[in-house]
């Protein structure tokens, strides 16, 4: 029996303006691949920023790696991509490399220091997101593709188990698009990284993701990409067009 990475049980979240997510219940496997896609506003990112602890759940309960989210602690175990790169400070005076670094030592305890190890896992990382040519550029020098490619660089360096990445390529040229989601499928196959990804970018997403889920505040499907694709209520939804786009798998 694989391992349970992510659950939901009816889970709902509020804002100060009410209800935006409801009776979200899901189960997600190690290895899995899940597309997460809805319209504009339909609680996608509320979701996953949920299980990072980043929005308040109102009812239900979720829980990562068997952990309830309200006690986990093994942050090492995820790479995270927000959606809004303003977290990243234009500013703060740090260079990519340093950035990039940022991620393992955030998990060591003092005296923080990267070993020669660590230095060389900065470096390969750079070297597969093709951002070694600005590795001593400062973050507020970069285009925005480029700080999303820092931030996807940071969220990939420790080896994470899941990875929850919300709209990474919003950012990215189409070459860098194309790269990026065949990383991604390389890193889900070779290495069972287990894999959370909110897009819009259905072109791209059906090519590689085990299951979907779509949002419009209440999940209206969950489940593996095959029964997605056949599903009339998807077509309907969804529209057949972007439908036979994602599901013809191009
Ligand atoms: N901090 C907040 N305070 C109040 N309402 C919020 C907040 N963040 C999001 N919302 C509202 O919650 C709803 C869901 O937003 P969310 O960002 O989760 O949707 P989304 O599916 O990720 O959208 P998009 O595809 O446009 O990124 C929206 O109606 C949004 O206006």
């Amino acid at each position: 029996m694989p391992d349970e990475i992510v659950r939901t049980e009816r889970l709902c979240c509020s804002y100060r303006t009410g209800r935006v997510l409801e009776d979200i219940s899901i189960s997600v496997e190690a290895g899995d691949y899940v597309g997460i896609v809805g319209p504009n506003g339909s609680g996608k990112s509320t979701l996953v920023r949920a299980l990072m602890g980043l929005s308040a759940i109102s009812d239900g309960a979720a829980s990562l790696f068997g952990v309830p989210c309200s006690r986990f602690s093994a942050w090492g175990r995820i790479g995270y991509l927000p959606q809004s790169l303003h977290l990243l400070n234009p500013i703060f005076p740090a260079t990519v490399a340093e950035t990039v670094g940022l991620g393992l030592l955030s998990l060591k305890r003092f005296p923080r220091r990267l070993t020669a190890f660590d230095r060389t896992k900065v470096d390969a990382i750079l070297e597969q997101l093709d951002i070694c040519d600005i590795r001593s550029k400062l973050i507020g020098e970069l285009s925005g593709g480029q700080q999303q490619r820092v931030l996807l660089a940071r969220a990939l360096v420790n080896d994470p188990d899941l990875l929850i990445l919300d709209e990474p390529t919003a950012a990215l040229d189409p070459e860098m698009r194309e790269r990026f989601y065949s990383l991604m499928g390389e890193i889900n196959r070779s290495r069972q990284v287990t894999v959370l990804l909110v897009t819009h970018d259905t072109g791209a997403i059906g090519k590689y993701a085990s299951k979907m889920l779509y949002l419009d505040k209440r999940m209206l499907f969950y489940g593996n990409f095959e029964e997605f694709c056949r599903s009339t209520d998807m077509s309907a939804l969804f529209g057949e067009y972007s439908q036979h786009l994602m599901c013809h798998r191009h």
